[in-house]
């Protein structure tokens, strides 16, 4: 299994105050597919993303990757798989205002080991013709474009989406997810999206649904739609 939670608990604490916000998360994703973790705002969709990304640590429990459990990392090991073996996307996109579209992704080369070329990447998400624009120069699917470029560029092991269309209209979101499944079929990316929005669950090989910080459902999706079909 390429992605393994076993046990997964995490409280934040705040003063005396301690919040379950992870109970007891247990759930694995196979190499190459697409997961998609769904649940109203607060249930633990962002926690469950950031313990996977190594920004945050758990309570306890275990997180594989690749065969390699994560919580087990020391601070520069960890930095180091942030780094090298994971893509992050997140819903406002977060480039740079002041760089341009090519070099908002160049920098994200520049502090991998092994980065894809900047025009191959920038081709691959349909920006080589924009690619002297500023973010502000562009429309909001086009900067998500931008971010998708700057998150696999380091040809990542596993992409995180943290809602990636949460700020589109429903034909940009559609694109997005197109280029999602795209990157899914072209790198065998494995990709986990968090979202609030159901019908996103559509394109997944695996649909997890969170409630209150646990999982109430883990179902295998053996009717994958193609991004085109996805509708809401
Ligand atoms: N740093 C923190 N300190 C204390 N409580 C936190 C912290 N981060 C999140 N929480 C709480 O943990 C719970 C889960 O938050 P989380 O952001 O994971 O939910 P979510 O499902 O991603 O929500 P949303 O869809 O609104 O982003 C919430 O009740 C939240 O208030």
């Amino acid at each position: 299994m390429f992605l393994e939670l076993t046990n997964v608990n995490k409280t934040y604490k705040t003063g005396d105050v301690s919040f379950k916000a992870l109970a007891n998360i247990n759930f694995s994703l196979e190499k190459g597919n697409i997961g998609v973790i769904l649940g109203p705002s607060g249930s633990g969709k962002s926690t469950l993303l950031n313990v996977i990304g190594g920004i945050d640590i758990t309570d306890n429990g275990a997180i594989f990757v690749d065969g390699k459990d994560i919580t087990e990392l020391n601070d520069r090991e960890l930095t180091n798989y942030r780094r090298e073996e994971v893509g992050f996307i997140f819903q406002f996109y977060n480039l740079i205002p002041n760089l341009t579209v090519y070099e908002n992704v160049e920098v994200a080369a520049n502090i991998s080991k092994n980065p894809m070329k900047v025009e191959e990447v920038l081709d691959a998400v349909g920006l080589l013709d924009l690619k002297d624009r500023f973010p502000k120069e562009l429309s909001g699917g086009q900067q998500q474009r931008v971010s998708i470029a700057r998150a696999i560029i380091k040809k990542p092991k596993l992409l995180l989406c943290d809602e990636p269309t949460g700020a589109l209209d429903y034909n940009n979101a559609i694109e997005i997810l197109k280029l999602l499944t795209d990157i899914n079929k072209k790198y065998n990316t494995t990709i986990l999206i968090i979202t609030h929005n159901t019908a996103i669950s559509g394109i997944a090989n695996r649909i997890v649904r969170l409630r209150s910080g646990e999982i109430i459902e883990n179902k295998y999706n053996d009717n994958i739609l193609p991004a085109e079909r996805v509708e809401w």
